[in-house]
């Protein structure tokens, strides 16, 4: 069956130009709108399987105001748009469409984008119905669980934080009188836990419980789910002191309430907390609607064996100091030291796209650990045993580039005397990592584009191509949407790439990893140098928190090695930090242009944002640096677009 398309497009030409483009090729368009009026009628009499939308309506609504109702209904679309400039490209992109043509275009680039943007709903699709069903069946194995109570807790806490990323877990039931009515889960790693129990909540919080289960939240016998993200957050908050209260302890920036209607009638509660200001969406809620009968089983079993089991009400109601909940190292990232929650998000994401053939976009500034991360997918992946083959695509010289990444024959140009087997072929049934693919020579993006699309290269003066198998990772210190609307960057390929994109965080956004980062490269270097060196002094671990790390990881790896050879004692006293104050005069020097006080006015909110690690309100908040009331800072930041991003 063809599929059916919506064009969304105000200049009857085009319109009727696109669809005699996509016509040919066999889809089947179901309508032309000219409005988004318009468009959400035809949407409403028939569903399009997908949406080609221009930016830019006669009609003063933009075609992006299409995008939450297509999102809601599950429509994948692409954006044409005549204007590529930033701004739009921004707006867009928070819109997560499948695509975005830039007029005028190439019919041959619309029909390629058509085409992955199918592949790709359809793959998210399936994806989506296969670990749905996989939550469901680990919810209910959870059931059969011969181990204690707290393990079973834990492995329902595991299985949901696979769809539903959160920081803090606390599940309530309402009467208190259920034995498992107070437990909850912080994260503190990849997949360990602290379990936090009623005595150990008193004493992490130095209330007691019965002063945290006043607030409305946990009172009211609604059954109905609750999102509370970014402003709705801090209004809550200031509603419910318990809240404001779990929240400052914990950092937490957003919650997801899932009540549970048991048959006895008590409602089981489960709070999804999260450090990220907008974990939470409606398609989360709906998921755990869909969930919502495995989780009650398995609940109502989990409450049953508890009132069955005394010692076990013991362990988790009566249980004394703070235990960690499978301590152990986990083994997937042990390369890669941190657990920020940041760089927990990223685990999370690279555990889901590892294990498949996908191709990965790894974004994130230089020295973030993108590399790292690539050499980790491979090892997660089915082909860990088969070659990981680098390319550099910024350090490679032109004129060698085709053939090092294809290969040559004997003879096919001066100088290549010999026969040589290229990087695609050397990297068959393996993983082929292109670094710093933003630097790649435009010529050469349409023969990548080729080989990921056909799966066959040819090399230089070659006969007949050849078949690879090879799964690509890429990564790229630069903003490729910029790259693509500056004409540097092939649309095309940034999309076939652009299929998972996973961005690692500056160091500065993660100053929680400092220390075990520290930790980590003082245990390499000092064993290299053959130095018995212990750890760093608090002076300069605390000049390490302060500084910015525009240089990231690698930046920290190098001064710890530097002031490891250069240490006499056991401790080392300081990192060699660059100077602050010269460093902010050298960015003013350069970027010349002198700034208007509202520009100002927005740096310094940033830089108040930054030493206060994200966090507006209360004690130690961006608010009471600046001496200014939390509220009014929310709409300075809402007049300069600031999001807050915590550490
Ligand atoms: N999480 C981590 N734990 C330990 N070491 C790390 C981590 N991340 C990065 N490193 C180290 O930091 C250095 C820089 O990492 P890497 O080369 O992977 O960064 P990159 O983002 O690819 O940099 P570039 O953009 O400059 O190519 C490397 O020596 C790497 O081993």
């Amino acid at each position: 069956m063809s599929l059916k398309v919506l064009i969304v497009e105000d200049q009857f030409i085009e319109a009727n130009n696109l669809q005699i483009i996509i016509e040919r090729v066999g889809y089947q368009v179901i309508g032309l709108a000219r409005s988004v009026e318009e468009a959400l009628a035809i949407i409403e009499k028939e569903q399009p399987d997908l949406a080609l939308v221009d930016i830019k309506l006669q009609d003063s609504v933009s075609g992006i105001a299409l995008a939450p109702t297509l999102n809601a209904i599950n429509i994948p679309f692409i954006y044409i748009s005549a204007n590529c400039n930033h701004d739009v490209i921004m707006q867009a992109k928070g819109t997560q469409p499948y695509g975005f043509i830039v007029k005028p275009f190439r019919e041959k680039d619309l029909l390629i984008t058509l085409e992955i943007a199918m592949f790709r709903h359809e793959n998210s699709l399936e994806t989506a119905v296969k670990k749905e069903e996989q939550l469901r069946l680990n919810l209910l194995k959870v059931i059969d669980i011969k181990d204690t109570l707290s393990d079973k807790m834990l492995a329902i806490v595991k299985s949901l934080q696979t769809f539903i990323s959160f920081d803090y877990l606390l599940t309530k039931s309402i009467p208190l009188s259920t034995s498992a009515n107070f437990i909850s889960y912080l994260r503190i790693g990849f997949d360990e836990y602290q379990f936090i129990g009623t005595k150990e909540f008193e004493i992490i919080t130095n209330h007691t419980l019965t002063d945290v289960t006043k607030s409305k939240i946990f009172n009211e016998k609604s059954t109905e789910n609750i999102i509370f993200v970014e402003d709705n957050f801090e209004k809550m908050l200031l509603k419910n002191p318990d809240q404001k209260l779990l929240a400052d302890k914990f950092n937490l920036q957003s919650l997801m309430v899932l009540p549970l209607a048991l048959s006895d009638n008590n409602i089981f509660y489960l709070f999804f907390y999260s450090r990220k200001c907008d974990a939470y969406n409606s398609s989360q809620i709906k998921l755990l609607q869909r969930l919502s009968n495995p989780l009650i089983a398995v609940i109502e079993n989990l409450v049953k064996s508890n009132q069955s089991d005394d010692k076990q009400n013991v362990m988790l109601n009566e249980s004394r100091g703070i235990k960690k909940v499978n301590a152990q190292e986990p083994d997937f990232f042990k390369q890669i030291i941190g657990k920020s929650h940041l760089l927990l998000n990223v685990f999370d994401n690279i555990s889901h796209v590892a294990p498949v053939d996908t191709s990965v976009l790894i974004l994130g500034e230089s020295g973030t650990g993108k590399e790292r991360m690539a050499r980790c997918i491979h090892e997660l992946s089915k082909r860990k045993s088969q070659p990981f083959v680098k390319i550099n695509c910024a350090a490679l010289p032109f004129n060698l580039f085709e053939s090092e990444l294809f290969g040559h024959e004997k003879g096919s140009f001066t100088g290549a005397i010999e026969r040589r087997v290229g990087k695609f072929e050397l990297a068959n049934k393996g993983t082929i990592f292109l670094d710093e693919i933003g630097d790649m020579p435009p010529e050469l993006q349409s023969k990548l584009l080729r080989v990921l699309q056909e799966k066959e290269i040819d090399r230089i003066g070659g006969r007949d191509p050849i078949k690879v198998d090879v799964r690509v990772l890429a990564a790229t210190n630069r903003e490729l949407e910029k790259e693509v609307a500056a004409g540097r960057f092939r649309l095309d390929l940034f999309y076939r790439l652009n299929v998972f994109p996973v961005t690692l965080p500056p160091l500065r956004d993660r100053k929680d990893d400092i220390p075990l980062l520290i930790d980590h490269f003082i245990s390499i270097y000092s064993k290299k140098a053959n130095k018995r060196i212990k750890g760093i002094s608090k002076k300069g671990l605390n000049e390490a928190l302060n500084y910015h790390w525009p240089g990231n990881i690698r930046e920290l790896e190098n001064l710890v090695e530097r002031a490891i050879l250069l240490s006499r004692e056991e401790i080392l006293m300081r990192l060699q930090i660059p100077d602050n104050i010269s460093h902010q005069y050298m960015i003013f020097e350069e970027s010349k242009e002198f700034k208007s006080i509202d520009e100002n006015e927005r740096d310094h909110i940033l830089q108040a944002l930054e030493k206060c690690r994200g966090k507006v309100w209360g004690a130690n908040g961006a608010a009471e640096l600046l001496g200014i009331p939390p509220t009014t800072l929310h709409s300075k930041m809402k007049k300069f677009g600031i999001k807050r991003s915590p550490s």
